[in-house]
């Protein structure tokens, strides 16, 4: 493999196809592959970048171990996991926000320490601090709407986007927590040592996004 290519990890799923669109919009020649392949490990010397496609929530790990030297995370990951990385961009992409939601019954005063079911048991645990509320976090993967329904949890913390998921299964909204848009971050080490190449990523992707090309 060779060096002198920036490593880029890529979350896979949701938010890679609005990267992929973002990257194109500023000029970076992806070969149609990109799209199409399994391959986790992508080299495109023209652009003088690999790409390595990762879970979204471990693409901070990446980044911060130093074996990709930049990454694309949602704020809620970077959140979640407090890597020692720098969050130089807004992409403005694949936008949603963080919600607690419980069934229209529930009465928030009702419990001492309520049942907080989520996937990101550190975001919830601080904002609830922060609230000076005393909760018991019930960590999740996935059907974070599920554990209200079933008595699990009081309440849940979750990515809300069209609302259609808390809709079609009863519950409402009871507190916005915060915005979250997909973020370019850096590992320090590369900052300082590839720092050509990272600005001018940097510039690029700025410049899209300045025009609004990016919205989608
Ligand atoms: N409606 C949404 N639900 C979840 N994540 C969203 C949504 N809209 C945008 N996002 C962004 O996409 C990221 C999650 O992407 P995705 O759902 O593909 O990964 P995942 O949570 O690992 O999913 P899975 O575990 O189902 O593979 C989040 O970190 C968030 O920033
Ligand atoms: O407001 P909406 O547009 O309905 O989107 C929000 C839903 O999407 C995500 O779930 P996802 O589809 O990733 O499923 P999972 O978390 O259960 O794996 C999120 O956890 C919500 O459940």
């Amino acid at each position: 493999m060779s060096k002198d290519l920036i490593t880029v990890a890529m979350p896979k799923g949701r938010i890679f196809e609005e990267a992929v669109e973002l990257l194109k919009k500023a000029d970076y020649p992806l070969p149609p592959e990109f799209e199409e392949s399994r391959k986790l490990i992508i080299e495109v010397p023209e652009a003088g970048m690999r790409f390595i496609l990762a879970k979204p929530m471990d693409v901070p790990t990446y980044v911060e171990h130093g074996v990709a030297d930049v990454g694309v995370a949602g704020k809620d990951v970077m959140i979640e996991e407090k890597r020692d990385i720098y969050e130089v961009l807004d992409l403005k992409i694949s936008a949603c926000y963080m919600a607690v939601a419980s069934l229209p019954s529930y009465n928030p005063k009702s419990e001492v320490a309520p049942k907080i079911a989520s996937k990101y048991p550190n975001l919830t645990s601080e904002y609830f601090r922060q609230q000076g509320e005393q909760v018991e976090i019930i960590k999740l993967n996935g059907s974070i709407e599920l554990a209200p329904i079933i008595g699990l949890a009081d309440r849940i913390v979750d990515i809300v986007s069209t609302g259609q998921t808390l809709r079609e299964n009863g519950l409402v909204e009871l507190e916005t927590m915060m915005p979250i848009t997909s973020r370019f971050i850096v590992n320090p080490v590369s900052y300082r040592t590839k720092s050509a190449q990272i600005d001018d990523m940097v510039d690029r992707l700025a410049e899209v996004i300045a025009k609004g090309e990016n919205n989608q």
